[in-house]
C-alpha cells in the first residue's frame, strides 16, 4: 500500500513515534561481547562469564566496553545503554537532516544509509528530523528482531498518511490495522491470499499476459522500443490483481481501453508515491499546516485514488449480492469474501482499495527491474528462454504447475530484487526490550532493517555487485545464500507481504512468457541507477526494445 507506501516508507520526519521507556537498571556488558561473533550469541540466554571487550571498541570507544566486569550476578538481559549505539552528529532539533540533503536528499537515501553503515557498523542510530531510528544491517540481528516481533507485530505507518487518516476520520485497510483487529483481518485474508487459491488464478493472470504482450506487439515503434515500461506494468500488475478480486477483468491494459476511471486510479497511485516521497524531506504534519503544495497534491491524489477503488469496489460488492440472490454463479475472492468469510462490506471495500495501493507499484516495479536486468545480461536472458522452451514449447498454455520446474527464473527474480529491494529498509516496531549487538533497544523504538545494505553485503554474497542468479540455485556447487535473513524483499513473519504469491506467480508468467516471445534489448545509453520514490525506482525511464524471436 502506498502504504506500503510502503508502506515500507520511509518518513524520517515522522513525530517521535513512543517516548523511550527504559530505565536502565543494570548497564552491563551482555555475553554477546563475549563471543567471537558479536551477534550470534544474541540469541542465546546463555549466562556464560564475560571475557573480551566490546566488539566494537576499535571503532567506537564505549566506556562500558572497558569497564570493569560487575562482581554482582550480571543480568544478561540488558546491554550497553541505547544511548551508547554509534550515532554520528547531528544537530539539536533536526539532527543530521543537512547532511542527508548533501547526500542527494531521499532519492538517495539508500545510498546515505550505506555510508553510514560502513562509516558506524552494521548498528547505528540516527536522527533525522523529529524520528530517530537505530538502523541494521546484519542477517543475525534481523532475525533477532522477527523472532521478538510478537504476536501483532507492528511497522511503520507513512507519516502522511497518519496525518491523512486523521483528518478525514477513516478507517483504512490491513497495512493501517494494528493488535488484535490486525490479527484477525490477517487471518481472513491469508485464506484468500493462500497458496491454492492464488494458484488457480493462473488462467486469469495469463488472459492478461497474452492481451499485454499483444498490446506490446502493437505499440512498439519501429525501432521496436516499448514507450513508457513503468505505465505498462502498473496497468498489468493492476488489471491481474482486479481479476483475481472481482472475477472479470477491468480492461486497463487493452489497447483500446476506455476503463478511464482505471487509468485515473493508476496515475493517482504514482501521484501519492512521489509526493509522499517529497514529504521525506518536508515534515509532512508542517507540509500539511501549511498546506504547502506537495501536501495538496498528496491528499488530492489519495482522494481521488481510494474514491475511484471505493466506488469500483462498491459497484462489484452490490452485483455479486444481487447474483448471490438469484443464484447465479459469482467469481473471485471479493465474492469468497462477502459470502463465506462473511466481513462487512464497509471494511471489504476499503481493504481492497488498499490492497490495490499495495500491489501496484510494487509487483510493477519488481518487473521492471528483472526485465531490465534480463536485457543487461543476455546470456541469462537466453537460459531463461531455453528454460522456459523445455518446459513449455512455445504456443502451449502456461500453467502454474510449469512455474516448478523454471529454478533458473525464479534465481533470476530473486536476484534482482537482492540488488534492488522494491521496499529497501524494513520496518519494526517492538513492544518490549531488546538487546542487539550487546546495545540495549528500549521498546517503541523504530528500527529499520536496511536490505539494500546486506544484500550488497559481501559477507553474505560473493561478488555482491554483479547480477548472479546461479547464487540462488541449490544444486550449484557454489551455492552461496548463506542466510536469506540478509536479503528479505517480501518480509519475514506473520506481518510479511501477503501479496507475495499473487506477486511472484504474476511476475513468473509474465516474464517467462515475455521472454519467450522476445528478445530484450535495453536501450538506455547508461547504467540506470535507483532513486527512491519510498519504494526503490529507476533514475531514468527503463527503455526496452522487444525483438520478435523466431520460434
Ligand atoms: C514484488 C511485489 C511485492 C513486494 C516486493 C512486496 C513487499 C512487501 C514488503 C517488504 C512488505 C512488508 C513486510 C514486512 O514488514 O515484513 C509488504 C507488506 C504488504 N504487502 Fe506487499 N509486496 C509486493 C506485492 C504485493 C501485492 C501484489 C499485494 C496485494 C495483493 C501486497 C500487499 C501487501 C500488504 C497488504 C502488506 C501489509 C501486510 C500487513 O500489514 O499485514 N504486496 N509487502
Amino acid at each position: 500500500m502506498a502504504l506500503k507506501a510502503s508502506l515500507r516508507l520511509f518518513s524520517f520526519f515522522s513525530e517521535e513515534l513512543r517516548p523511550a521507556l527504559n530505565n536502565f537498571v543494570f548497564r552491563l556488558p551482555h555475553p554477546s561481547l563475549t563471543s567471537k561473533s558479536p551477534t550470534s550469541s544474541l540469541t542465546s540466554t546463555s549466562t556464560q562469564p564475560a571475557k573480551t571487550r566490546c566488539p566494537f571498541h576499535h571503532r567506537h570507544q564505549n566506556p562500558a566496553a572497558v569497564a570493569p566486569y560487575p562482581v554482582e550476578t550480571p543480568n544478561y538481559a540488558t546491554g550497553f545503554p541505547y544511548q551508547d549505539i554509534p550515532s554520528p552528529k547531528g544537530l539539536p532539533l533536526i539532527g543530521t537532516t543537512f547532511n542527508l540533503l548533501a547526500s542527494g536528499g531521499a532519492p538517495k537515501i539508500h545510498e546515505y544509509c550505506d555510508r553510514r553503515h560502513k562509516e558506524l557498523g552494521n548498528i547505528y542510530r540516527e536522527k533525522l528530523g523529529a524520528v530517530e531510528a537505530v538502523f541494521i544491517a546484519d542477517s543475525e540481528l534481523i532475525q533477532r528482531v522477527y523472532q521478538n516481533e510478537g504476536r501483532y507485530p507492528l511497522h511503520m505507518v507513512p507519516e502522511p498518511w497518519i496525518i491523512y487518516n486523521e483528518i478525514k476520520g477513516i478507517q483504512r485497510g490491513l497495512f493501517f490495522m494494528d493488535g488484535p483487529q490486525w490479527g484477525n483481518r490477517r487471518k481472513s485474508l491469508n485464506k484468500v491470499f493462500r497458496q491454492q487459491t492464488v494458484s488457480s488464478q493462473a488462467k486469469v493472470f495469463n488472459d492478461v499476459i497474452s492481451d499485454l504482450l499483444n498490446r506490446w506487439r502493437s505499440v512498439r515503434n519501429k525501432n521496436m522500443e516499448l514507450k513508457d515500461l513503468e505505465r505498462e506494468l502498473y496497468n498489468w500488475s493492476i488489471d491481474s490483481l482486479g481479476t483475481m478480486i472481482f472475477g472479470r477483468r477491468l480492461g486497463c491494459v487493452m489497447s483500446d481501453s476506455r476503463i478511464d476511471n482505471v487509468h485515473e486510479f493508476v496515475h493517482c497511485v504514482q501521484q501519492i508515491f512521489i509526493e509522499s516521497a517529497q514529504m521525506t524531506m518536508v515534515p509532512p504534519r508542517v507540509a500539511y499546516l501549511l498546506k504547502l503544495p506537495v501536501w495538496q497534491r498528496f491528499i488530492r491524489a489519495a482522494d481521488r485514488a481510494l474514491e475511484l477503488a471505493r466506488s469500483y469496489v462498491e459497484d462489484n460488492v452490490k452485483e455479486i449480492f444481487s447474483k448471490a440472490e438469484t443464484g447465479e454463479p459469482v467469481e473471485g475472492v471479493l465474492s469468497q469474501m462477502l459470502l463465506q468469510d462473511k466481513l462487512r462490506e464497509e471494511e471489504i471495500v476499503r481493504i481492497i482499495a488498499d490492497l490495490f495501493l499495495a500491489a501496484a507499484d510494487t509487483t510493477s516495479h519488481a518487473t521492471q527491474w528483472t526485465l531490465y536486468m534480463l536485457a543487461r545480461n543476455p546470456k541469462c536472458q537466453e537460459r531463461v528462454a531455453e528454460e522456459v522452451n523445455r518446459v513449455v514449447p512455445f504456443g502451449e498454455v502456461m500453467k502454474e504447475e510449469h512455474l516448478q520446474h523454471l529454478p533458473f527464473l525464479k534465481a533470476v527474480i530473486k536476484e534482482t530484487l537482492r540488488l534492488y529491494p522494491v521496499a529497501p529498509f524494513l520496518t519494526r516496531i517492538l513492544s518490549k526490550d531488546i538487546v542487539l549487538n550487546g546495545y540495549e533497544i528500549p521498546s517503541g523504538k523504530l528500527i529499520l532493517m536496511s536490505l539494500y545494505t546486506t544484500g550488497r553485503d559481501p559477507k553474505y554474497f560473493s561478488d555482491p555487485d554483479h547480477f548472479i542468479p546461479d547464487r540462488w540455485l541449490r544444486n550449484r556447487d557454489t551455492h552461496d545464500v548463506i542466510n536469506t535473513y540478509a536479503c528479505l524483499p517480501f518480509g519475514y513473519g506473520p506481518r510479511s507481504c501477503i501479496g507475495r504469491r499473487v506477486a511472484e506467480i504474476q511476475m513468473q508468467l509474465l516474464l517467462a512468457r515475455t521472454v519467450q516471445a522476445f528478445h530484450i534489448e535495453s536501450v538506455n545509453s547508461r547504467e540506470v541507477g535507483i532513486t527512491m520514490r519510498m519504494i526503490t525506482t529507476p533514475d531514468e525511464p527503463i527503455r526496452l526494445r522487444l525483438l520478435n524471436r523466431n520460434i
